[in-house]
């Protein structure tokens, strides 16, 4: 049976950019779908995703080792094909199919589509094919979401010699909430927010993301997240969150707040 879905435009909606991590996309649950849905009902979505852990068994099975530098993973030339592949071939269609499943009007997308993530080589002799982003097509997104499709982006982005490139999906994210000017940008990963001594911290600054760093009480994964959160929140994005499945966490303000 063929279904017509109806359309709903997006004019006047808010903005928000939500990142979906890699750590979190084999959870996807209905109660995740339902905040989804609440969230379509006022807002112009724009997802983007990462896919480390699917990434990291498909380099394993072809014995590519990998290594990350302040939690990006330098991409040599045998990696980057696997990890173009392993976003766009698989992490991407079947996040765009549960997405379709759970009634929505999803439409997978990678960086080299309408030259979406414009790229050049962040340092090519430390980290490979890893990009970062100097321009972003926000007009096939808003395009899209006028006609009610929610846009779903893997982190692969292109060269101006069109060479596909790995991009970090929190550097993704924020690069794609800054071109949309998009109220809010939400990262959403497999732990409620930003933990330090195992307490979720409610709020945080530039200032104490920073210290934490340094103590090593943020690390790996969590580096890359808090730093586009911080650029984001510094460049006028006005809410910016870490959160887990239930969409609440960590919220990271620009300001000195009262700690919670
Ligand atoms: N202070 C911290 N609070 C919470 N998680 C942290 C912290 N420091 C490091 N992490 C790690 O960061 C992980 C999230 O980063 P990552 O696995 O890259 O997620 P994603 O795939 O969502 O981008 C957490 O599961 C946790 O292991
Ligand atoms: C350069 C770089 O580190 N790219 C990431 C892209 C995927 C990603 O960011 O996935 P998560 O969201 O699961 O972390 C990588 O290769 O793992």
């Amino acid at each position: 049976m063929i279904m017509f879905k109806s359309t709903q435009r997006t004019d006047h909606k808010k903005k928000v950019v939500i990142k979906l991590g890699g750590s979190m996309l084999g959870g996807l649950n209905k109660a995740f779908f339902k905040e989804l849905q609440q969230l379509q009902g006022s807002c112009a979505i724009t997802i983007v995703h990462g896919g480390g852990p699917a990434i990291n068994k498909a380099l394993a099975k072809a014995a590519i080792p990998t290594t990350k530098i302040n939690g990006l993973r330098v991409t040599t030339d045998a990696a980057i094909g696997i990890v173009a592949e392993t976003l766009i071939g698989q992490v991407n269609p079947m996040l765009v199919g549960e997405l379709n499943e759970a009634g929505f009007m999803a439409i997978g997308l990678n960086g080299q589509d309408a030259n979406l993530l414009h790229c050049h080589y962040l340092d090519k002799a430390i980290y490979g094919h890893v990009g970062e982003v100097d321009e972003v097509n926000a007009t096939v997104i808003e395009q899209l979401q006028t006609i009610g499709i929610i846009p779903v982006v893997s982190c692969i982005g292109t060269t101006s010699t069109r060479q596909l490139i790995n991009i970090n999906g929190d550097t993704a994210a924020s690069a794609l909430a800054l071109a949309l000017q998009a109220e809010e940008l939400l990262f959403v990963t497999d732990i409620e927010g930003i933990q330090i001594n195992n307490e979720v911290i409610e709020k945080t600054t530039e200032q104490q993301i920073n210290n934490w760093i340094t103590s090593g009480d943020i690390y790996g994964g969590m580096i890359p997240k808090v730093l586009a959160a911080v650029g984001c929140v510094a460049a006028g994005v006005p809410n910016v969150k870490i959160v887990g499945h239930q969409l609440t966490g960590t919220t990271i303000h620009r300001e000195k707040v009262t700690l919670s």
